[in-house]
């Protein structure tokens, strides 16, 4: 069993025992009351388009890293990703792998005006609900972790409530999945959550199969301006940070420098 088997076994399970505690209909009731959704895939889009799109990650702890950053202050450190630059926050609420937190999201969302993906495992529109009853402006489907029929059911969830979809993809196969919905926000992961092996090249193979009308977005393994310009040579222009970016001290002076120069690319996202 690997690590993503791992996480949607523990996953389901979670799931089970919030929706016992909170039936849909109250769930969607919280929901209905959270603050509007801030419009992530139209923020993302309208940065790369000025220079580089940023989706920079609140993230304490991974599986494959263990503990990135113990001084872990999630609404600082969303206000330092806007300060520096960011077009949108990703929060892992995911709490035995990643040391996540619901809460987490909400206080990086009520620190900035940055819209925020909830970065978690999920196969259930209860979760999408949750999501947005934490204030959550895009939701993730893994390709990886879910049937073409679960992946419908979850964009549909997040279209009713006004939310984005990013959909991640790691290969061919997964790519041509992903191109049979709706969302336009298509997350090429360069690290193989089965195995932790993470390599630009992934972005290099798949960038140019996407489809014209969708936006790219380069997820993980990125440290420096000299990688986003590699991955900008793809014709990739929206880019999801996590771990480099934590690792520093000054979060808005490496922010603020990994977006500085963006290589010019014609037509934008
Ligand atoms: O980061 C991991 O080790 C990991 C393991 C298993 C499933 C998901 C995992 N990460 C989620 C992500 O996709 C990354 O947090 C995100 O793309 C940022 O990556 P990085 O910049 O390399 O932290």
């Amino acid at each position: 069993m690997d690590i993503l088997d791992k996480i949607k076994a523990y996953k389901l399970e979670e799931v089970a025992a919030r929706k016992a505690e909170l039936p849909l209909s109250d769930i969607e009731a919280r929901a209905a009351q959270a603050p509007a959704p801030r419009g992530f895939a139209a923020r993302l889009t309208e940065a790369a388009r000025e220079g580089y799109g940023l989706i920079a990650e609140v993230k304490k702890a991974s599986p494959s890293k263990g503990l990135i950053r113990a001084d872990f202050d999630p609404p600082a450190l969303a206000r330092a990703y806007e300060d520096g630059g960011a077009a949108c926050l990703s929060v892992l609420t995911d709490a035995p792998s990643f040391q996540g937190a619901d809460e987490y999201l909400v206080q990086a969302r009520e620190a900035t005006s940055l819209p925020v993906l909830r970065k978690d495992f999920l196969y259930d529109p209860w979760q999408v609900a949750e999501s947005r009853s934490l204030g959550a402006d895009c939701i993730l489907i893994i390709m990886a972790s879910v049937s073409d029929a679960q992946a419908r059911e979850l964009e549909d969830a997040a279209a009713a409530w006004g939310m984005d979809a990013l959909i991640e993809v790691h290969d061919r196969a997964e790519l041509e999945r992903a191109a049979e919905l709706n969302s336009k926000m298509i997350g090429i992961n360069n690290r193989d959550l089965r195995t932790f092996e993470t390599s630009l090249d992934v972005t290099r193979k798949l960038a140019k199969h996407v489809p014209v009308d969708r936006m790219i977005v380069a997820e993980s393994g990125l440290s420096t301006p000299a990688d986003l310009a590699e991955v900008a040579r793809y014709g990739v222009r929206s880019f999801l940070i996590g771990e480099s970016l934590m690792r520093q001290e000054d979060v808005t002076a490496a922010t603020r420098t990994i977006l500085a120069n963006p290589l010019t690319a014609p037509g934008g996202a």
